[in-house]
């Protein structure tokens, strides 16, 4: 067996030519913000990468960059110059922060309606509850990347590992909703029977930054799996799953080339979202 490959980089491609087209229709101008504390080379690319995508579909760009000593109320009133900026329809602050500031204070201080991210308490409670609200943009992203490889979840057992703010949490919220419906299980880093729950799930989902963690003959012949995880050795990228897993699984999402991009589009969906629904 081959795995199907989920190109998450061809379909982002696909999808920012509609995202371009929707921004042309727009009666009015969209702009994205972000906020970058400190100079984690990984933050400064992905970060760069935004605007990159926002350059290329005609959303405004707005960036803030502060020092790794930035103190949480230095963070905050970047967020609150924002919050007022009438240019821009939402904006991100690009995670983790430096240790010495509060996340739980900054992402409370952003105003819901322009919350790109959909990690403010306001929109997380929403998704738990249901409520229609922004999500957040990996979790977003794995689940249209199933939905174009047609990959059923309804009462399928998938198997989330790592319980990080921007994926494991918010996606098995998700994932166990109507209209998904999946059997989800939320593995971490304290998870005692971990290679059984791999061995048992229909659908693995790691985000745990463990390089090729997961081995070929951990995972269930034919199952989906679709890997998070990114350790930077060197030069290199390395998700969690051996890419050998091929061999075994039905269908698989690597890592470069599949949530990631994905991960980048669902932001400008986002701020399309919050532009559209601005008063
Ligand atoms: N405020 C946020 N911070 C962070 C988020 C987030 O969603 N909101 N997620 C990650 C980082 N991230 C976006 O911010 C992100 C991660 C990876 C990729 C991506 O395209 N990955 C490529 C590999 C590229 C590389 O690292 O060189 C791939 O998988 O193909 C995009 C965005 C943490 N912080």
């Amino acid at each position: 067996m081959s795995a199907i490959i989920m190109d998450g980089k061809a379909l982002a491609q696909r999808i920012k030519v509609d995202i371009a087209a929707a921004i042309g229709k727009l009666d009015k101008p969209v702009g994205l913000g972000t906020i970058l504390v400190g100079d984690d080379p990984g933050s400064v690319a992905y970060v760069e990468g935004k605007h990159r995508d926002c350059a290329e579909v005609g959303i405004k760009s707005i960036k803030v960059n502060l020092p790794a000593s930035a103190t949480t109320n230095e963070v905050i009133a970047s967020v609150n110059a924002l919050n007022a900026d009438p240019s821009c329809s939402g904006f991100i602050v690009q995670l983790p922060l430096p240790v010495g500031v509060n996340t739980q204070k900054v992402l409370s201080a952003i105003n819901p309606a322009k919350d790109a991210d959909g990690l403010t308490p306001n929109n997380l409670g929403n998704l738990v509850l249901g409520f229609n609200s922004v999500v957040a943009c990996t979790p977003k992203a794995i689940v249209a990347l199933l939905a174009e490889y047609k990959i059923n979840l309804s009462g399928v057992k998938v198997l989330v590992i790592g319980r990080g703010m921007t994926v494991g949490r918010p996606l098995s919220i998700l994932l166990s909703q109507k209209p998904i419906n999946a059997t989800v299980t939320l593995a971490h880093s304290a998870s005692k029977n971990l290679t059984d729950l791999i061995k048992d799930a229909d659908v693995v989902i790691a985000a745990m930054g463990s390089a090729q963690f997961i081995k070929p003959e951990m995972v269930k012949k034919g199952s989906v799996l679709v890997d998070v995880g990114i350790t930077r050795d060197g030069n290199q990228l390395v998700g969690d799953f051996d890419p050998k897993v091929i061999e075994v699984a039905s269908a698989f999402a690597p890592m470069p080339g599949g949530v990631g991009p994905m991960t980048r589009v669902m932001l400008l969906k986002n701020v399309i979202e919050l532009a559209r629904n601005e008063k």
